[in-house]
């Protein structure tokens, strides 16, 4: 029979492992102590206005102190202190008993990000000393004081101390791999990141204003307050104006141009979280922009990176979250599964639509001036997540070669008379370049055809996913066929050439290029198309530009994939006709040649010797 055990872990070995697992991240024992002496504070505020403690408060703020010589940092606060008792039951066994879980559950794993999880919050103070000293006194009525004492080993002390007030002083003896901490700027650096926004005042040094005016003006020194105890997300919206908003983002963000506009979030149910987002603007380089909102728990700072709490295309947004519910300190695959994390993440995406549709609704035009930058959220966004892509359908622009903004349905109507094809598809003609793709643009034109600009870094991409989800629509680049051939439509043109005729062409044009491989057709068009056009069938290219995304374009090298480029001849063209009729075989030969040169030509195509060839002899034709 199969025995059931218990995999034992001794405690003694947890402060080399704490050391070890922690060390990329040292900072956090600020975070953590000082977030305790803010825990402390305002659980004494709660208990006063409950009734609880009939006590003085007195001032209530944190004190963090640094001692060069002595080579101490110390963290005070006035909160609700602990007995011995507490001290017992909180430091030692609650903390023990946690790192032994924590030193179980994660021995093999990376775990910068799980401490606090398991009660090793004021833990990580080891990670910076070799001493650790706690002097505490509760707020109960006649508590005593004690003083308990640790050198990083299972061993400590506790013993009753004097200690004038209420409250609790740690102080950290710091080791000699960490005296970087005794620095003014070091530690300030760490408390303007952490403890920013931390809901109770937090003293550390001192800075000097002035006082009165005029002849009666004096200098004076007094305690530098680093944290904005009530930070704009935790502030009542409609007490809010627009200025605010904007000062708080230049606050978060001194560098950034302003914002275009925001959300103030706040939910209670089914999850708590408040915060504020904004939506930059974006310009083609969404790398720039990402990762820049920053998490916070009760207004201490977790980290600026929301992978996992924020939809992908959202983290293109600025901002503040805050939320007790994210359960920050655990690993990501967990996050990634958790149902309150994706809960958190669909209120936020249905917000952001809800607050696209709005400007849409109250104000088109101011909507479609930054629809430059709106478009990267909408189209990104439409495109990872299905529910956005519903909502988005409201609001997505299409834009034009004129500039003019449609939506969806709008361009549909648009277009119903004339790019619906034989299978009742409409035909979505775009161009990404409309320097390069001009003549195409031309020939599309002459038609009627309205084509759309798809020339931002998300575009290609967007194109393949909307005809994916939307029925009916197809996308078609304007050089992925003859204009005559871009909406498939059942009505031929009449042709000229009979068959014979045709496979004498394709092979006269075949030698005079002198490549037997090429992809040429004979086509009806219309007598005043090009004689010769090459074309990029849409599939073709797409699979093109996959390869060549993915490294070197796969089995077919940096060159072109076989079927990427078809040349057309227009059979009903009288310089075919006439080229066709030509007699001497060298004179044919020429004005295929210049025909198919031509079409490069048009495309930017023509290059090196061909170009110079091209030139000469164009000069004696003239
Ligand atoms: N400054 C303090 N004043 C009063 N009690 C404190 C103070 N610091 C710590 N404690 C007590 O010690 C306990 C353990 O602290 P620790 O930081 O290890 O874990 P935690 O704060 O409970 O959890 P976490 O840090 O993971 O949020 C606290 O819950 C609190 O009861």
């Amino acid at each position: 029979m199969a025995e059931k055990g218990r995999i034992s872990v001794n405690t003694e070995n947890i402060f080399p492992i704490i050391k070890k697992f922690l060390y990329s991240d040292h900072d956090i024992f600020l975070r953590e102590l000082v977030a305790n002496a803010i825990d402390a504070t305002q659980k004494l505020q709660k208990l006063a206005s409950m009734g609880e403690f009939n006590g003085e408060l007195g001032e209530l703020y944190v004190q963090v102190d640094i001692d060069k010589e002595a080579k101490t940092i110390s963290i005070s606060d006035r909160g609700i202190g602990m007995t011995e008792e507490e001290v017992k039951k909180y430091i030692n066994q609650v903390a023990f008993s946690g790192a032994t879980e924590f030193v179980e559950k994660f021995k093999d794993q990376d775990t910068s990000s799980i401490i606090g999880k398991f009660g090793l919050g004021f833990y990580s103070a080891f990670m910076v000393s070799k001493e650790v000293e706690i002097f505490t006194k509760s707020y109960q009525e006649g508590a005593q004081a004690v003083k308990w004492s640790c050198d990083g080993s299972t061993e400590f002390e506790i013993e009753n101390t004097e200690k004038e007030n209420r409250g609790t002083t740690i102080v950290l003896h710091v080791n000699e791999d960490s005296e970087e901490f005794l620095e003014e700027a070091t530690i300030s650096g760490i408390l303007n990141r952490y403890a920013r926004f931390m809901p109770v005042e937090i003293r550390f040094g001192t800075e000097k204003i002035t006082e009165g005016e005029g002849d009666d003006s004096k200098e004076i020194e007094q305690p530098k307050v680093i944290n904005n105890t009530d930070p704009l997300w935790t502030k009542d919206p409609k007490e809010l104006k627009d200025e605010d908003y904007l000062n708080f983002y230049k606050d978060l963000y001194p560098m950034s141009e302003e914002p275009m506009f925001w959300i103030h979030l706040n939910v209670d149910y089914p999850f708590n979280l408040t915060g504020i987002l904004y939506f930059p603007k974006v310009k083609n380089d969404i790398t720039l922009h990402k990762d820049k909102i920053q998490l916070y728990s009760r207004q201490v700072f977790i980290t600026d990176n929301v992978e996992d709490i924020v939809p992908e295309f959202l983290r293109l947004m600025h901002g503040v979250i805050d939320s007790p519910d994210i359960p920050l300190n655990v690993s990501r695959s967990y996050l990634q599964s958790d149902a309150q994390v994706k809960k958190i993440s669909n209120y936020i995406t249905r917000k952001v639509a809800d607050k696209l549709n709005e400007l849409f609704r109250d104000n088109r035009e101011d909507y479609e001036k930054k629809w430059e930058s709106i478009g990267l959220f909408a189209k990104y966004g439409m495109m990872t997540d299905d529910k956005f892509f519903d909502k988005g359908k409201k609001f997505l622009l299409l834009e034009d070669i004129d500039g003019k903004k449609y939506t969806l349905d709008e361009y549909k109507s648009l277009i119903s008379e004339n790019q619906v094809d034989k299978n009742d598809n409409y035909t979505f003609i775009y161009t990404t370049d409309e320097g390069l793709q001009h003549s195409y643009i031309e020939g599309a034109k002459r038609k009627g055809y309205n084509i759309l600009k798809m020339d931002s870094m998300i575009d290609s991409h967007f194109i393949q996913n909307v005809e994916h989800k939307l029925e009916q629509i197809q996308m078609k680049r304007v050089d992925a066929d003859i204009a005559d051939k871009l909406v498939e439509k059942d009505e031929e043109t009449k042709h000229e050439l009979t068959e014979d005729e045709q496979t004498k062409l394709v092979e006269l044009y075949k030698k005079a290029l002198g490549n037997e491989n090429l992809e040429l057709k004979v086509e009806a068009l219309s007598a005043e198309e090009s004689p010769v056009t090459i074309v990029k069938p849409e599939f073709m290219r797409r699979m093109q530009e996959m390869a060549e995304m993915q490294g070197g374009g796969g089995m077919f090298g940096m060159g072109m994939m076989p079927g990427s480029q078809n040349i057309i001849l227009n059979g009903n063209n009288a310089l075919i006709a006439r080229i066709l009729k030509e007699e001497n075989e060298a004179e044919a030969h020429k004005l295929a040649r210049h025909t198919y040169d031509l079409a490069l030509l048009s495309q930017n195509m023509l290059k090196g010797s061909d170009l110079t060839n091209f030139i000469n002899r164009s000069l004696e034709l003239v």
